[in-house]
């Protein structure tokens, strides 16, 4: 499991363990990591032109200590801060000591720049003499960022106005949530974490890895059989969508579910019939239900009054009532994309997108039900747990009908008796890493994603 830490919560622990060591300690272990990452990214450090873009605060000393410990192994290191006044006294004369200048512009020419600008104390967009060094990094220099992107909040991944675009994050002490959601986590490239001994408590937002997906998938055992495993509905498709529901029982049948079950108009019916004939047609008992891809009609409320695991996701979540949801006995999965979101909180579709954080928050708390946010960074969220971030996933995954695959896959995973936290955060793995693979870097379409899952499955079982 990747965690990641508030800020609140990093200060507090890096308060705790400042208190125990000599001064200096942590930010000079924090330079050591970020040294040692900016040499491996270098051809050669001797001779190297290095670029430091310094903020007032403790992530200047970062930029500032690191680039010391370059310059005394011959780097070329040039200091440009973003206030001339204000730079970590104690990192400036180690830069100084070690040879290493100041510059009031940016150089035209670097191999490496690190920004140093803002860490865990930025605040809002970057402000206009911070933007001003941004926009002059050199083309072609591998852009590092100190402890976090400058410009991402590092709490949400939110990001108002200019960002550093960077290569590469080194963190420091632990990861935070801003590196995982986008638009951040796009911002922050490949993340590296520089340990520095803290000790820290729960944590405010998850990732799993292959491992923890592996040990929540089901399995059947010797004493299985198929309604053991679990039977799931598929509430789906409309003589207008009738593909919905093929492409929601295509996630469904891959997704441990003993039994697959579709209920709808009897052209959809035959639709999913011809594609997959193990499919069982019409009403009977099931573990779990999904209502809603291409549903266009009113079947959901008879859906929600059935005490088990439902997942509603498109049609299905137009004029949801709250009450009604947090009237229901049994745990409700909803998958909004944005705009569904957007709906269903009442705001615009970019509020959604610009805080996907607080949005998912805000839509489990409201709804009393677990939210699954689609998007660039699929959020996770049950209201009391830590929020999961889904690391896999490809923008390729951007196709009609991509969404029911999702949803079936969830729903079934919800009928074999994972929770909906972990049902949806599993689905949400292993649909992005099918994609993945049935992408490789050109357009797929939501079929192949569903006929990929099997592999990433797979996969993930293999360590
Ligand atoms: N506290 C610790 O023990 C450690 C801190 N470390 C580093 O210290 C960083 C935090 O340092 P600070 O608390 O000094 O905060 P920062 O260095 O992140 O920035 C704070 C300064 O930036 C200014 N500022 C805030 N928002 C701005 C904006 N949008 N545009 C322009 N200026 C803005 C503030 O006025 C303040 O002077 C961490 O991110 C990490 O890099 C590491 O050295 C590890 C140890
Ligand atoms: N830019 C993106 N990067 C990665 N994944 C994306 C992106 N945009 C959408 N997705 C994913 O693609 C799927 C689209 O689902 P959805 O919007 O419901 O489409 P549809 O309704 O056509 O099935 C979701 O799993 C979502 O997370
Ligand atoms: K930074």
């Amino acid at each position: 499991m990747r965690t990641a830490y508030s800020v609140e919560t990093v200060r507090a622990a890096e308060r705790e363990l400042m208190a125990r060591l000599p001064e200096g300690t942590l930010m000079r272990r924090a330079a050591a990591g970020l040294a040692a990452s900016c040499a491996g990214l270098l051809r050669r450090v001797y001779g190297a032109r290095i670029v430091l873009l310094v903020g007032p605060g403790d992530n200047g000393g970062d930029a500032l200590y690191a680039g010391a410990r370059l310059a005394r192994r011959g780097a070329g290191v040039t200091a440009v801060p973003m206030d001339p006044g204000r730079m970590h006294p104690g990192g400036l004369a180690a830069l100084l000591g070690a040879g290493g200048r100041v510059a009031s512009a940016v150089p035209g020419r670097a191999d490496l720049v690190v920004d140093g600008l803002l860490g865990i104390g930025g605040r809002g967009g970057l402000r206009p003499a911070a933007a001003a060094l941004v926009e002059r990094i050199p083309p072609g220099a591998v852009v590092v960022a100190a402890d976090l992107p400058s410009g991402v909040d590092a709490d949400t991944g939110e990001v108002v106005g200019a960002a550093v675009r960077a290569d590469v994050t080194v963190t420091f002490g632990a990861y935070k949530p801003g590196l995982l959601i986008d638009p951040g986590a796009s911002r922050a490239g490949a993340v590296r974490l520089v340990d520095i001994g803290l000790t820290l408590p729960a944590p405010d937002a998850q990732a799993l890895q292959h491992a923890d997906v592996a040990g929540l998938l089901p399995e059947p055992g010797a004493a299985s059989d198929k309604y053991r495993r679990g039977v799931v509905g598929i509430v789906a498709g409309s003589a207008r969508y009738p593909g919905a529901a093929v492409l929601a029982v295509a996630g469904a049948l891959r997704g441990g579910a003993g039994a697959v079950r579709y209920v709808g108009p009897a052209a959809v019916g035959e639709a999913v019939l011809a594609r997959y004939p193990e499919t069982l047609i019409g009403r009977g008992r099931v573990q779990a239900w999904v209502v809603g891809p291409g549903l266009g009609d009113e079947r959901r409320a008879q859906v929600l009054e059935d005490p088990v695991p439902v997942l509603v996701d498109a049609d299905g979540l137009r004029g949801l009532d709250p009450q009604a949801l947090r009237a229901r006995t049994a745990p409700t999965l909803l998958t909004p994309h944005a705009g569904e979101a957007a709906a269903l909180l009442g705001v615009g579709r970019e509020e959604v997108e610009a805080g996907r954080l607080a949005s998912v928050r805000a839509l489990a708390q409201r709804y009393g039900a677990t939210v699954l946010l689609k998007g660039s960074t699929t959020l996770v969220c049950d209201g009391t747990a830590p929020v999961r971030v889904n690391p896999t996933g490809t923008p390729w995954l951007a196709t009609a009908g991509s969404g029911d695959v999702l949803s079936g896959l969830a729903g079934s995973l919800l009928a074999a008796g994972l929770s909906g936290p972990d049902a949806a955060s599993v689905a949400a793995y292993l649909h992005g890493l099918a994609a993945r693979r049935a992408a490789s870097g050109a357009p797929l379409h939501a079929h192949e994603v569903a006929e990929a899952l099997p592999a990433a499955w797979r996969d993930v079982r293999t360590p």
